[in-house]
């Protein structure tokens, strides 16, 4: 990660959750390596996050031949880290850390290679430790294609920094 060390990774978000950009304000990576959204991550999505209203965020995202499940249509798999990454941008409305802790996924049709959908996630509650999210993705005529929920926990920087953590 060069000089991106974890520390000074974590010290970022210490510093500058950024719960103070506005409405319209495209949201910063996780991390330049990040899988959903890291741009320096050559098997990663890219993802380029809005937010669009104070507790929802929103993207594009097409699926290229780097995300195939069955010939043409993306894995699952791809398409549950794009929620789960997507879902990790409402963290900056919250202010705190949070991992994901549930998962799920509906797939109400074939998310095709190559072609741009819209994906929206909001914050549904939040009850203590816990934050419900949701969040679609739509093709271009507006068909809801999947959709997804999911529980994350929310924790401290320690968490980061345990056995197995990069020091
Ligand atoms: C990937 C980027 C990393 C970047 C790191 C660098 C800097 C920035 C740091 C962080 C940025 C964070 C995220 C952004 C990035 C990407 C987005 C994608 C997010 C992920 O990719 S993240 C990876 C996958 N994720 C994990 O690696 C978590 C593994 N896991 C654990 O580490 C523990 O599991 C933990 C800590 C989650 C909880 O553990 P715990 O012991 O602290 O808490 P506990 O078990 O008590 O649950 C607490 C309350 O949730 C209730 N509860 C539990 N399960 C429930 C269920 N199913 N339904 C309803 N309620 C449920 C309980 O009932 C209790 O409720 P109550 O508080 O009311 O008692």
């Amino acid at each position: 990660m060069g000089e991106n060390t974890f520390d000074h990774l974590l010290a970022g978000w210490r510093q500058d959750p950024d719960v103070s950009r506005g409405v319209g304000a495209t949201l910063p990576s996780h991390h330049s390596h990040c899988l959903g959204c890291g741009a320096e991550n050559p098997h990663g999505h890219h993802l380029v996050v809005t937010r669009n209203a104070p507790d929802t965020v929103v993207a594009t995202h097409t699926f290229d031949a780097r995300h195939v499940g069955a010939p043409g249509i993306a894995h699952g798999g791809a398409v549950a880290t794009v929620f789960d990454d997507l879902f990790g941008f409402l963290l900056y409305s919250i202010g705190d850390l949070a991992v994901t802790r549930k998962l799920d996924v509906e797939y109400l049709s074939p998310v095709l290679l190559g072609l741009e959908y819209t994906l929206q996630a909001s914050i549904a509650e939040r009850a203590g430790r816990k934050i419900h999210m949701a969040a679609t993705l739509q093709a271009s005529d507006g068909a809801l294609v999947a959709r997804s929920g999911a529980l994350f926990v929310t924790v401290d920087f320690e968490h980061f920094k345990g056995p197995g953590r990069p020091s």
